[in-house]
């Protein structure tokens, strides 16, 4: 391990202080230069599958702000588009795709997916050998779940209750597609990790919506799975998993998965963060939202996290992905009021 990498440092258990920070979504919409290079593409998609093009909007935040890690420009939603579900991506509606039924479920072929993300592999080593030696390359996919709702519901929906009926009605149907997804998530992080990725993160962005049954079978085995077929692999492979809205629920998270940090939200106590934290490391949470107003509430909202969680290993984030209507001055005044910590 690169000694300078600080996201790699807490990933192993180590406490650094000022903590390392990246935000999700730090590639997009908040910034002029993704939104030039967007303008340009003949698409999202299309952005994603040109190394060219992902690796220069992957480098803008890093160059910009400096951040300890970058993650690799892509989409979950990249493995629905290797199973030709016709994925698009339309101005102000977000994600599109042609939904899926029981019996399209046990149509689907996972051949050849790996091909079809050729492209992102090129992306990830072409970036480990751009990026500064200290700034560690984070590779990702969707959980199973995560990306399910968005195969069954087509779009995206409020509370991705398309997927919960699904589950519901079609219960061997759904064991079978999230199976499916879990192994073609696991092979898709393997080959990011052997094309240079340092770690990688599993997003169950609507872990949130699920009861504590369902949550268990559809959220946590698959990627304990995921998790246990990548490191069959990758023995020293460092993993940090984020089930968004999953409270309560992440009490035993990190043991049942396996994974190196895991993930909060905004709505997370840091009480119960600080609790989370003595098993190993926490990455989060900041309420994007804060970013937004920046001023006082965004240096509040920066020292508290510090002040509760800087003496245990913390990887500093926000609690979901950076908001299109973030003003990046205020991005510098975060990571600046961390550094200065
Ligand atoms: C659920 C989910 C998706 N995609 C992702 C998730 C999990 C995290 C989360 O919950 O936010 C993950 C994701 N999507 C994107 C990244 C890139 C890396 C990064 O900078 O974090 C990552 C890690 C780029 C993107 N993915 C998308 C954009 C915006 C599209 C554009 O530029 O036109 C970006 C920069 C599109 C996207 N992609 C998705 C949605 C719902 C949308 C539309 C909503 C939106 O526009 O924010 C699916």
């Amino acid at each position: 391990m690169d000694e300078s990498r600080k996201v790699l440092r807490v990933l192993n258990g180590e406490t650094v202080f000022p903590p390392p920070v990246w935000l999700m979504r730090q590639a997009g919409r908040y910034l002029p230069e993704y939104r030039q290079v967007r303008k340009q593409a003949k698409g999202f998609l299309h952005l994603c599958y040109t190394p060219e093009l992902a690796v220069e909007v992957t480098m803008q935040p890093i160059s910009r702000f400096g951040f300890d890690a970058a993650i690799l420009f892509s989409d979950i939603l990249v493995i629905p588009d290797a199973l030709d579900r016709n994925v698009r991506f339309e101005e102000g509606r977000g994600p599109l795709m042609t939904p899926i039924d029981a019996e399209g479920v046990a149509r689907l072929d996972g051949s050849g997916f790996l091909d079809h993300l050729a492209p992102v592999m090129e992306t990830v080593s072409r970036l480990r050998s751009d990026l500064p030696d200290e700034t560690t390359l984070l590779g990702f996919c969707g959980a199973p779940w995560t990306v399910a709702t968005y195969m069954i519901a087509g779009h995206g929906t409020p509370d991705q209750a398309p997927a919960r009926r699904f589950a519901y009605e079609h219960p061997e149907a759904f064991d079978a597609l999230i199976d499916l997804l879990a192994d073609l998530s696991a092979d898709y992080l393997c080959a990011q990790i052997e094309a240079g990725a340092d770690a990688v993160q599993i997003f169950d962005s609507w872990a949130g919506v699920l009861g504590e049954v369902e949550f268990e079978r559809y959220c946590a085995a698959p990627v304990a799975k995921i998790i246990r077929r990548v490191r069959e692999r990758h023995a020293q492979a460092k993993i940090i998993a984020f089930a968004k809205g999953a409270g309560l629920l992440l009490e035993n998270y990190r043991r049942r998965v396996g994974s190196d940090a895991v993930g909060l939200d905004w709505t997370v106590p840091l009480s119960f963060a600080k609790k989370l934290q003595v098993e190993g490391a926490v990455q989060g949470n900041l309420d994007p939202v804060r970013v937004v107003a920046g001023g006082k509430a965004l240096d509040e909202g920066v020292d508290k996290i510090l002040s509760e969680l800087g003496e245990g290993p913390l990887i500093f984030n926000l609690g979901h992905g950076i908001t299109p209507d973030a003003d990046p001055a205020h991005v510098s005044q975060l990571v600046k009021r961390i550094r200065n910590a």
